[in-house]
């Protein structure tokens, strides 16, 4: 057909023979009238002719009619259009398929207007959705900053539904795709992470791409939410499906026969979701028991539509994106695929300062300050955190000349302190005093600007006790905010589907700071009263950590407030009320409090916490493991560290790490960050004895290590597995490790570490005595680094365990591992699995194991061991007395070299098992071997 067809084709024949089939699909009826209209093939009296049919088949049955009697050019144009306007006509697709449809270059001279209502309402979407997303939340309403100036992608995790590493996504728009799927029948896509790392802004991102077409979906339209308007609804408030659809998002327009919703209805894979904020709903919905929707055209309260939509039960096949902040649960089985945002790496923090800073003057000192400030640089792989520096440092600069970002310890009250001096610089009174470059005066700045400080300081604490965010006019207006202290930039306006006026605090993590400021400056209530939010964690968390209800003066009933599912509001208050009264802001709060009140306040927070961390570490569960007596730390503890290191209170980090009893602690998959480890350090610097350190499955980065470097000379236990770790942070340990000398557990699985660390782990195994077990599988080690290891491995006499499983030193590697188990004196656990060792490399290692009778357990599973290998390493199991466990499970052995294993096995009483499930055996061959019980096929 088309132009490349070579005989002559009818169109008006095809129109005839499909008849039937276009009238039962062919919709969009008044898109057809206005283009054959348009074109002259149709007239005034065709259309009024159609339209006073009154059903769509009969409608359509008389176009066709009319079609034929126009002719040829008519027929051809009537196809052309479903051709053109694909989204309107998608039924009739696969038919233009099934008929080769090619246009013809004389039809597509002619001109086809889109004006079917789907088309155009995704036009209108695109349109409003781009307008929407096309600017980032900035300070100061008047000064916004495009999307694309300033976003960069930040280090996203897939995990598996253990919440174990997948590997990372190199784009964003790998995010609906088909790479980290766990469950294909669930049709939710998670997106986690901690407060402002990224969420809203990746959701925003993704947003803006599918604006401009950029997206790789076919997805006709992408409806956008803020989990927490799901909340702001009556109990008995109901809405429809639709009107959820377009109040909140946009009308379709000139759609009387309601194609849009139809198509919806009819193409729900045509359709995204991204719904944010799922730690804002302010009701547990797993425990809320919602009933479910299953008609669309049902009335529901929107939470249940809301839950509905997420499980698949309304719009089943559409796709939904939702984002929830780290450690909030969602039902696992609607669950398709999660991600998980890490913030900014070395690397984008470098692209951040060049995409902020123009002036390179600017770019060079922040890159110097941040580089020597290794904690400072921690903060700022959250990207809120390390926005609000940099704003900071570019007003602060321009202000005056020498201002430079805080040198020492940094804490996140600083960060916050930065931004609300930037802030109250804003006010028209103080700016004034501050427009010539003058020297920084932060305390004249807070002095100046106290009532406003007050003001908004006591907005957000009435927003934080009333489990509200969002504030109205008269709210602000009746905390005594005026109009132009509305635009400092504390606050930010929300569009509102009804045009009304509301606003918000910048960012949640501003409200907490502003409310723990309204705590401390509040002189009429009782001083015990800063600890009521302590009480709420305390109270959400666990009953049995509830011994301090006595000190809290005015109850905040929160039996009668409505927190959001998670609590970190009340945790981040709590944070910063601890920095407030830290001694190196006494100074500037001298200026703000009485001192006698501040006192008073600081002593009953040093003893609420002290009490608390007793409490705590007494209820930890403990447990012995090879390693020693452990003891699992719980996140609540680890918010109690947060806050003991915001107040810079050696006394109370000397009673913590005095009450650690066991030996060992635990703190794997915590969602500790880097920050955090500035926080443990502190802590673990006033520990005399030795402690082990388990850390695994975090994402403390490079930085964390860095910041870990005085605590190292107790540490007996690293374990950074899955940390996000590179060669630099190995350089830290062996430089420590190596000083010291007490190490005796080191792991380091699943990082980044090259051969350049795995040659420092080499030196650190060489130079630690008491070094017994190195994990260091699944890294970037070759050849070379295996080398430097096996080398460092035949020297030691001490190591026990050691994990190379999933890197790639090949034969050549597996060669030097082979001359260090020759004889070595300790080592009775080796995994070389997944390291490309093919016959050559494993013929050595059975040479080599041959005079070692003390390995125990050998790993060479995923390798690509063939038969040419078997009679080594039978010849190895009938005379070997050491090895009890070997495993050679998916390598490819056939039946023959198995059976020269089975029959060595029979010689050999030491050997347990020799796993060899995943050669290259049928099902049947493999339960012959079973059946004689000599190998292990599971
Ligand atoms: N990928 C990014 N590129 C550039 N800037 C970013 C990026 N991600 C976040 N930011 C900055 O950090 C700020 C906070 O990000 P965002 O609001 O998306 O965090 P969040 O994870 O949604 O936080 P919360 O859980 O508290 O809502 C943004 O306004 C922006 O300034």
């Amino acid at each position: 057909m088309g132009q490349r067809g070579e005989a002559k084709v009818s169109f008006v024949n095809i129109l005839n023979y499909h008849r039937e089939l276009l009238v039962s699909r062919l919709r969009s009826i008044q898109c057809i009238l206005d283009n054959l209209s348009a074109c002259g093939f149709f007239c005034e009296e065709d259309v009024e002719i159609i339209q006073e049919t009154v059903t769509r088949t009969d409608q359509v049955r008389k176009i066709l009619e009319l079609l034929q009697c126009k002719g040829e050019e008519a027929c051809e144009y009537f196809i052309y259009i479903i051709y053109k306007v694909h989204d309107a006509y998608i039924d009739l697709q696969p038919w233009l398929k099934e008929i080769n449809y090619i246009p013809r270059n004389d039809v597509t001279l002619i001109k086809v207007v889109n004006t079917d209502p789907i088309s155009r309402y995704c036009e209108k979407l695109r349109h409003e959705m781009s307008r929407d997303t096309c600017f980032i939340m900035s300070y100061g309403q008047k000064e916004e900053t495009r999307l694309e100036e300033l976003y960069i992608d930040t280090l996203m995790e897939l995990l598996n539904d253990s919440n174990e590493s997948l590997g990372f996504l190199d784009r964003l728009d790998q995010i609906l795709g088909d790479d980290g799927v766990f469950n294909p029948h669930g049709e939710t896509i998670f997106v986690m992470g901690d407060a402002g790392v990224g969420k809203s802004i990746l959701l925003q991102k993704l947003q803006n791409l599918w604006c401009k077409k950029e997206l790789q979906t076919d997805a006709t339209f992408l409806f956008k939410f803020r989990c927490r308007m799901f909340s702001l609804f009556k109990d008995k408030e109901q809405v429809s499906l639709r009107d959820l659809l377009f109040k909140y998002n946009c009308y379709p327009d000139h759609d009387p026969d309601h194609e849009v919703f139809d198509y919806i209805l009819r193409f729900p894979k045509k359709v995204i979701f991204t719904f944010d904020g799922y730690d804002e709903v302010q009701e547990d919905l797993d425990l809320m028991n919602v009933p479910e929707v299953v008609s669309p055209e049902d009335k529901a309260h929107p939470l249940q539509l809301l839950v509905s939509l997420l499980c698949g039960k309304l719009l089943k096949g559409s796709q939904k994106v939702l984002t929830a902040r780290t450690g909030i649960e969602f039902q696992s089985r609607v669950i398709r695929k999660k991600v998980v945002l890490r913030g900014f790496s070395l690397a984008h923090l470098k692209t951040y300062i060049d995409l902020h800073f123009k002036d390179q003057k600017h770019r060079e000192l922040v890159s110097v300050q941040l580089e020597a400030n290794p904690h400072l640089c921690g903060l700022c792989s959250t990207p809120l955190f390390c926005w609000i520096v940099f704003k900071c440092f570019r007003h602060l600069n321009t202000m005056h000349d020498s201002f430079h970002l805080p040198e020492t310890s940094v804490t996140l009250t600083d960060i916050f302190f930065l931004l609300s001096e930037v802030f109250l610089s804003h006010s028209a009174s103080l700016a004034l005093s501050l427009l010539r470059k003058s020297t920084r005066c932060a305390s004249e700045t807070f002095k100046g600007g106290f009532s406003t400080l007050a003001a908004f300081a006591k907005l957000a604490l009435q927003g934080i006790e009333g489990g509200s965010f969002i504030f109205s006019q008269e709210e602000i207006t009746a905390c005594g905010l005026t109009e132009e202290e509305l635009s400092l930039g504390f606050l930010r306006a929300i569009r509102n589907c009804d045009d009304s006026a509301t606003f918000e605090f910048l960012h949640i993590t501003l409200q907490s700071f502003l409310a723990a400021f309204a705590l401390v400056l509040n002189e009429q209530a009782p001083a015990s009263s800063i600890l009521k939010f302590f009480t709420q964690c305390s109270r959400k968390r666990d009953s049995t950590c509830l011994p301090f209800d006595f000190c809290i003066g005015c109850s905040s009933k929160p039996s009668e407030m409505k927190p959001f599912a998670a609590n970190e509001h009340f945790q981040f208050t709590n944070l910063f009320l601890c920095g407030l009264l830290a001694k190196s802001h006494m100074g500037l709060m001298d200026h703000l409090v009485s001192p006698k009140i501040l006192k008073k306040k600081c002593a009953i927070l040093k003893s609420y916490l002290s009490t608390s961390v007793k409490s705590h570490l007494h209820g930890l569960p403990q447990y012995d493991s090879d390693a020693g007596k452990t003891v699992h730390v719980l996140p609540g503890l680890l918010w109690i560290l947060r806050c003991i290191s915001e107040t810079e209170s050696k006394e109370i980090a000397q009673i913590t790490a005095k009450g650690i009893t066991a030996g060992i602690i635990k703190l794997g998959y915590c969602n500790i960050f880097s920050g955090d480890c500035t926080a443990l350090n502190f802590v673990l610097q006033h520990r005399q004895k030795l402690l082990g350190l388990d850390m695994d499955n975090n994402n403390i980065s490079d930085y964390g290590v860095k910041q870990l470097r005085l605590s190292f000379c107790k540490m007996t236990v690293v374990r950074f597995s899955v940390n996000n770790l590179s060669d630099s942070s190995i350089e830290v340990l062996a430089e420590e490790l190596c000083k010291h000398k007490v190490v005796e557990v080191l792991g380091l699985y699943n990082n980044h570490i090259t051969d350049v660390g795995a040659k420092l782990v080499a030196h650190i195994i060489e130079e630690c005595p008491k070094l017994r077990i190195v994990k260091i599988g699944k890294n970037k080690i070759t050849t070379v680094g295996g080398k430097y290891l096996a080398s460092a491995i035949k020297k030691s006499t001490s190591i026990f365990d050691v994990g190379m499983w999933g890197n790639s030193i090949s034969d050549e590697g597996a060669e030097a591992f082979a001359e260090a188990l020759r004889q070595h004196p300790s080592l009775t656990n080796l995994s070389l699995s997944a390291n490309g060792i093919t016959s050559k490399g494993g013929k050595c290692l059975a040479e080599a194991l041959k005079e070692n009778s003390v390995l125990r357990i050998f790993w060479l599973v995923q390798n690509e061991l063939t038969d040419d290998v078997a009679p080594y390493l039978a010849e190895l199991v009938r005379g070997n007395t050491g090895l009890s466990h070997l495993w050679l499970i998916s390598n490819q052995f056939t039946v023959d070299g198995l059976r020269q294993l089975a029959e060595a096995v029979a010689h050999n009483t030491a050997l347990k098992e020799i796993c060899v499930k995943g050669n290259q055996l049928s099902e049947e061959e493999e339960k012959q071997f079973a059946a004689e019980k000599r190998l292990r096929f599971h």
